[in-house]
């Protein structure tokens, strides 16, 4: 039997905006790229397929579903990867649901989402569902650590383009808020696993009885492994809360809360419920057995608590609405994700994603939206110190200077750990709310407790681990960017946090045995934001060097504030076992920006990110394959990605403007004029040179179509599950350029 032939490069189905951004521009990418004979296949990981994948028994024949991302999961441990990953979306419980309802009612006969799971049969289901809940694709994926960066030309375009920035004045009140302790970062303990600590490991609780419960066992540790513990106080984190919104009352400000629901799918919805059941206090005391019966979570937001209460008959429901508008009515007002339709900042746990609305509260200069629809200062509550102080300094140092200027900034690059489910965002399975008041315990193969804390009910507790080699790895490839650049280099590392503290004398020791201990600094968070803040003021670069979390918040804080939108960043993932993962942007999926094509028919997404990926992943195909033709190809990718900059043939934002699809005709034409015009490959040259002219001379016709379905609404046959005929007809409107890319 002969083995299928893996496509030389795998693209994968995403969701929202960059979903609807590939039905056009993938037909591009495979006809150019079979030009050379490189297959582009692709996998779908989109939340819709991955549910479909995960209840085949709900479905008939017809409608299964690969389970592409196991797929992908398999083929990322190998050299022969070489996958461009669009960004998808990390489902909430909300959005979860949603998407389940979208594909019954398109006749997939999936169970509903079990919140109060109790047969063995709904307890099965809750768990796979579970298991696609929030940032269930990347982990899963980023078998190699981070390297986020603006592509010179990018960063270049953005210095001569700069996007409007709101102005900083030293006497805003927008600040940041975090708990005075008791928090993940004042009760870490963590430790760095020897020889004869390692094996089979468990975590236990005991309670103040003794009777010990099994909260985790099946861990298994690796020499070297560094493995963290510890736990939030939940008393402490809600007499914080109590306590800040007091204060924003008497300040002045909005109150929002940030927090990443999505990447730290256990831990942070339980948070986003204790703002959400403190907030509206009164109004859980006074009806809590009625929202018990109607399975309320204040962890899925103040809209899932409003959908319910509507489901009640009709005078009941009003009762406590009315109670819930007055609830609010009385606290300080709220930052507001969507003034104009009512969305809080509490209404859904995935809708307030720190490292994009923290970023756009510092680019607006201290700003977010209030209930009236106007901008107005806001308190920032952002209950853990581990990273907060980064954005506490970012905003002390604005109103101190100014806003930063795009026109002059040097950039931050990022080379993150991530490998292997790095740190925090590995540490899911290893999350638990305290079953009771007692002892949380660690326990090592030889019997040993490695960490342990006396909790109290509801105290949200988790481990996290760092594996050996993707820590070495992540050194390594912080000095080889380092050398390559010759910028300034920081590892944001706090010597006085415990996890922070075993990761340095790895990092010590990499650099002395390597002789670069001179080329770096190890600064913790908040010293390293101000250092570079001003290193980039200077016009000067900095890389930083950091850990998972940090790779996340500041690829996007950085590049917000540099390019405007972290969609341009070009982010590649040099898998450890030798093959390549290019991530397209460092942003998300812009849902806003799929509600503005179905209204009127303009896209405004960028497709940079997609272009920087491309042309990464053509370059890592020539080198790994010795593909001389793959080369040719990827380098015409930059070429046409710089013209289009030069010329501006970027998506805008308003209706009638250009927009992804026209920029996708441009990347074509300047793509075929790059072939056309190299000399590398003359047959190459001659096949494109006609189609470089035909897509030039049927300009006028081309952008016509496409103009043709802006100003009108857009159907998609769904949401989460579009149809892709009618996304296509859509997507390519242009019958001109269908035919010339054929
Ligand atoms: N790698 C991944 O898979 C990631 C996935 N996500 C997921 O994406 C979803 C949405 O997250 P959210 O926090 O709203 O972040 P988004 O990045 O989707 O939205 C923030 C804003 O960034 C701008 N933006 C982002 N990408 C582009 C682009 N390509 N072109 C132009 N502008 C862009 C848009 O601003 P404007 O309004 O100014 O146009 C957008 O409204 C969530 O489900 C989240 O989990 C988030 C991050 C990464
Ligand atoms: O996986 C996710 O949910 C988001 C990833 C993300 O924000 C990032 O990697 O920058
Ligand atoms: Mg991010």
């Amino acid at each position: 039997m002969t083995q299928k032939k893996q496509p030389d490069i795998l693209y994968t189905i995403v969701d929202e905006a960059p979903q609807l951004a590939s039905a056009s521009l993938l037909p591009i990418i495979k006809s150019f790229a079979s030009v050379v004979d490189v297959s582009v296949g692709t996998k779908d990981i989109s939340l819709a397929g991955r549910i479909l994948a995960t209840v085949p028994e709900a479905l008939t024949e017809e409608q299964r579903q690969s389970d592409d991302l196991a797929e992908l999961g398999v083929l990322v441990k190998t050299p022969e990867a070489n996958v461009i990953k669009l960004p998808n979306i990390s489902a909430s419980v909300p959005q979860l649901t949603a998407a389940i309802a979208e594909l019954q009612s398109q006749g997939y006969n999936v169970p509903d989402y079990p919140e109060n799971p109790t047969t063995d049969e709904e307890k099965d289901i809750r768990a796979r569902y579970d298991a696609i809940k929030g940032s269930a694709v990347n982990p899963v994926l980023r078998e190699g650590n981070s390297d986020r960066r603006a592509a010179r030309a990018v960063k270049n375009y953005a210095m001569k383009n700069p996007h409007s920035m709101g102005e900083w004045v030293s006497t805003s009140k927008t600040h940041v808020a975090s708990m005075p302790g008791n928090d993940f970062y004042s009760n870490e303990q963590s430790a760095t696993i020897s020889a004869d600590q390692a094996g089979a490991a468990k975590i236990e609780f005991v309670a103040e009885n003794g009777d010990v419960t099994l909260l985790k066992d099946g861990i298994n540790l690796a020499e070297g492994t560094v493995v963290d513990a510890t736990f939030m106080s939940a008393a402490a984190l809600r007499a914080f809360i109590r306590s800040e919104i007091e204060k924003a009352k008497a300040e002045g400000v909005l109150f929002s809360v940030h927090l990443k629901a999505t990447m730290m799918k256990v831990s942070d919805p339980i948070i986003f419920g204790h703002f959400v059941s403190v907030f509206l206090e009164d109004v859980f005391a006074k009806h809590g057995d009625t929202f018990e019966s109607l399975g309320v979570s204040p962890n899925s937001g103040i809209g899932d608590l409003v959908a319910k209460v509507e489901t009640l008959p009709a005078d009941q429901s009003a009762a406590i609405l009315a109670d819930i508008e007055a609830a609010l009515a009385g606290q300080p007002p709220l930052y507001m994700v969507d003034s104009d339709k009512g969305i809080t900042n509490l209404h859904v746990p995935s809708d307030v994603i720190i490292d994009a609305s923290m970023p756009a509260v510092i680019r607006a200069g201290g700003k977010g939206w209030g209930p009236d629809g106007k901008p107005a200062d806001t308190k920032c509550v952002i209950p853990d110190n581990c990273y907060a102080p980064v954005y506490d300094e970012t905003i002390n140092y604005f109103k101190e200077t100014g806003a930063l200027d795009p026109t002059t900034s040097g950039t931050v690059s990022n080379v993150g750990l991530m490998a292997q489910k790095a740190e925090e965002y590995g540490s899911h399975p290893t999350t638990f709310e305290a079953p009771g008041n007692g002892e949380i315990r660690y326990v090592l193969a030889n019997g040993e407790v490695l960490h342990s804390h006396k909790v109290e009910k509801g105290d949200i507790w988790r481990s996290s681990s760092a594996n050996k080699a993707p820590i070495e790895d992540w050194v390594q490839l912080a000095i080889s960017r380092q050398k390559a650049t010759g910028s300034e280099a920081i590892f944001w590392l706090d010597a006085n946090r415990a996890h922070d503290a075993e990761l340095i004398k790895y990092v010590d020791a990499i650099l002395e045995r390597e002789g670069v201990a001179d080329k770096f600094f190890t600064l913790a968070p908040r010293a390293a934001t101000r250092q570079t803040l001003e290193t980039i003021r200077t016009g000067a670069d900095s890389i930083a060097v950091t850990g998972n979390v940090l790779r996340d918040y500041l690829t996007d804080l950085f590049p917000i504030l540099e390019l405007g939108t972290s969609a341009k960043m070009l982010s590649i993932v040099k898998l450890m076992n030798g093959g390549g993962l290019f991530e397209t942007g460092a942003g998300g999926s812009a849902p806003k920006h799929v509600q503005q094509l179905v209204s009127e028919g303009h896209l405004r997404w960028d497709s940079l990110g997609e272009f920087c990926a491309l042309g990464e992943s053509l370059n890592f195909l020539a080198d790994s394959k010795g593909n001389a033709k793959a080369a040719v190809l990827g380098k015409a990718v930059d070429a046409a990605t710089e013209k289009l900059l030069d010329t501006g043939k970027s998506p805008q934002r308003k209706v009638g403007q250009l927009d992804n699809r026209d920029s996708h005709y441009f990347f074509a034409l300047y793509w075929a004029e790059a072939l056309a015009a190299q000399t590398e490959d003359a047959e190459l040259a001659a096949h494109f040179a006609p189609i470089a002219k035909e897509l030039a001379d049927k300009q006028d016709t081309i952008l016509a179509e496409l103009a043709s379905t802006q100003g009108k609404p857009a159907d998609l046959g769904g949401y989460f599950h579009t149809d892709p005929a009618k996304t296509a007809a859509v997507m390519r409107p242009s019958a001109t350029l269908n035919a010339i890319i054929g």
